[in-house]
């Protein structure tokens, strides 16, 4: 059988009968290394199990390497019995450097200096067969009934992560569905979209990090993994693993040998897998989400006609918003940009939260002279939007625009934001009549707060992060950059209709008050257990802050504090504004934020917060940053 995935992506299941014992199709250095490397794990196997193994490993970007194995169909051999107790500790260390957060992440590709690779194809099979076994507890079935879905971004190591995880899955009977290019909204979605229903779902993807990068993210109909949830995946996979490993075999070696996993895959059954087109079928549900919302009077079908959005995809899977969802309906998408998949990410950092992706979108739209830009993340669970003038509509102002639309939809409701949004936006929100919760950063938290307060009886539609993750209450809680921006467009012609223009931002946002300044650094932590060291700093600013900042005035912790230490800033005299000291979520790195009303009062607040470091002497926390970030200081 042959087939194609979803959006090109393209894998071939060759039945026996029709395969060589193996076939390679790559340059002939590289083929007599995996030729070795295939014959040397598949024999003294009493046969091979029908399957099929495409790996798209790459050395560097011009000598990729493609291997198809396709054996004979036998009785595929019985998985080798599991290893002494203590078995798990080898891997498990390596395992669990793969947890961030509610995901996983990690290296998968050497090529980087000093990046050596730690996501391999072995922890991504082990990974499938404890997702199969963890899903099975969860939901109390044998593993042989699960149903899961694999998708994946561009990124070049996708399709081999994804054979490998598939072939994980099948080792203990689960059925997959590889859906290919797919978006992680889109398969949280498959877990829920009547008739698709799976168990389990699968998101490969590193979001907006570099090429080398890649990781995934769970999703069962209850909605993502939690972090409790990874952990215990982890461990699980470290015990397959042990359980797995040959004796005499060095577990470590093991984990960064590919062809280790190759002679795992034997116990996998492709006829398993299926490849889905699931992506056309999430892209209709987008395209009825903004027919029913704009609801046109004459054009139900066509709503966006006469209207000009372009795309800026940066090359990661969300290209098929242009063509899938906003063209069918009407829009001239021409003047889009970087909807090719491409997993080097050759023009820019697909970040909405990025400067220069924010700018590479504007230009496009000012060259086209479109009515809208849409930028979002590889992954496309992050968004935001350039309006017509050409303004960048990303982080606080994002957060605005949505906020409006939701309280135009639910006036009075909660509106949870993270850590670092703006005085301005709370102002915002308010006259809007609605109220802002800022609670932590991390979208799960922000997500999760909102949850929470619902559970408890509250009124939360709208949970929001400056890093453009978005959820709505109605939407499932999902974070989905694409419902964000059909919002926006649902808004943009509506207002057309009733008379305003095109132009979605144009009167709305002057009633968001930005600060004259907005700035970031962070700052490395060097201590070993940088978590201890990093919650000594905080304990140590916020013990200087109540004792009078060393003599500043108008500085004062703010009466709610879910991380770090917030800081409102009124000096008089319009010198207002505010100082954030946290820990990253994921780095050892304290993260500052410092906003001011004024021209030059960034550094003004930045200065004083250096007065604290130096009194601390905290000569392990890297303070350079502020320094470079600040050089002419000025004192107000
Ligand atoms: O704490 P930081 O290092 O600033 O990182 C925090 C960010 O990490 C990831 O990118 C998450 O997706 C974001 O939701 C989160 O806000």
């Amino acid at each position: 059988m042959a087939a194609k995935g979803s959006y090109g992506a393209r894998a071939e299941l060759l039945p026996a009968h029709q395969a060589p014992a193996w076939a390679v199709c790559c340059p002939a250095r590289k083929q007599r290394y995996f030729s070795r490397r295939l014959q040397k794990h598949f024999a003294g196997s009493d046969g091979l199990h029908a399957t099929s193994w495409i790996i798209a490993a790459s050395a560097g970007r011009h000598s990729s390497v493609r291997v198809t194995a396709a054996a004979a169909a036998v009785a595929a051999p019985a998985p080798p019995a599991a290893q002494a107790e203590e078995a798990p500790d080898a891997v498990f260390p390596l395992y669990k450097k793969l947890q961030n957060g509610s995901d996983v992440r990690g290296i998968a590709v050497d090529g980087v200096k000093d990046e050596v690779r730690n996501l391999t194809p072995t922890a991504a099979f082990f990974i499938g067969a404890a997702m199969a076994e963890q899903l099975a507890a969860r939901f109390s079935v044998p593993t042989t009934s699960l149903r899961v879905s694999v998708g994946r971004d561009p990124r070049i190591t996708g399709p081999l992560l994804a054979a490998s995880l598939a072939a994980g899955l099948t080792s203990k009977g689960v059925r997959v569905a590889r859906f290919g290019l797919a978006t992680t909204p889109a398969m949280f979605m498959s877990c829920i979209t009547a008739g698709y229903e799976y168990d389990g779902a699968v998101m490969i993807t590193a979001s907006h990090l570099p090429y080398n990068r890649n990781g995934f993210k769970f999703f069962t109909c209850d909605g993502g993994f939690e972090k409790d949830d990874i952990t215990q995946l982890l461990k699980l996979a470290a015990g397959e693993h042990a359980a797995a490993e040959a004796p005499g075999l060095d577990p470590s070696a093991a984990y960064q040998d590919d062809a280790f996993v190759l002679s795992c895959a034997l116990h996998s059954s492709p006829a398993l897998i299926e490849y889905v087109d699931f992506m056309p079928v999430y892209a209709a549900h987008l395209r009825t989400i903004i027919q029913k919302g704009i609801s046109h009077p004459s054009k139900y079908e066509r709503p966006l006609e006469g209207f000009h959005v372009i795309v800026d995809a940066g090359n990661g899977s969300g290209g098929f918003l242009a063509t899938d969802v906003l063209a069918p309906l009407g829009a001239d998408v021409s003047g889009s940009q970087f909807l090719d998949p491409d997993g080097w990410f050759p023009n820019h950092v697909p970040n909405p939260e990025d400067a220069g992706a924010m700018a590479a979108g504007a230009r496009a739209l000012m060259r086209s002279k479109a009515d809208l830009g849409i930028v979002v993340d590889t992954d496309v669970d992050r968004s935001a939007v350039v309006a017509a003038s050409g303004a960048p509509i990303n982080s606080n102002r994002y957060i605005a625009l949505m906020a409006y639309i939701t309280l135009r939809k639910y006036p009075g409701t909660t509106i949870v934001t993270d850590s670092v949004t703006s005085n301005g936006l709370t102002a915002f929100i308010e006259a809007q009549g609605g109220r802002h919760f800022r609670y932590r950063r991390g979208y799960k938290n922000v997500i999760g707060k909102g949850v929470e307060l619902n559970e408890a009886g509250g009124n939360c539609e709208l949970m929001m992060e400056t890093s453009g993750h978005g959820a709505m209450r109605e939407n499932y809680y999902l974070d989905d950059g694409t419902y964000s921006a059909s919002q926006i467009i649902i808004l943009m012609v509506q207002r057309a209709l009733e008379g305003r223009g095109k132009d979605v931002a144009a009167d709305l946002l002057t009633q968001l008050k930005e600060p004259a300044e907005a700035r970031e650094f962070r700052l490395k932590l060097k201590d070993a257990d940088f978590q201890a060291q990093g919650a000594g700093v905080l304990q140590a600013f916020h013990d200087w802050v109540v004792a009078g900042a060393a003599g500043a005035h108008g500085w004062a912790l703010e009466a709610e504090n879910w991380e770090g230490w917030r800081v409102s800033v009124d000096e008089g005299g319009g010198r207002k504004g505010w100082v954030l000291l946290r820990a990253s979520l994921h780095d050892p790195l304290l993260v500052l934020n410092v906003e001011s009303d004024i021209p030059g009062g960034a550094c003004a607040l930045v200065q004083k917060v250096l007065e604290f470091f130096e009194e601390q002497d905290w000569t392990n926390t890297d303070t350079s940053r502020l320094y470079d970030g600040c050089s002419v200081m000025v004192r107000y």
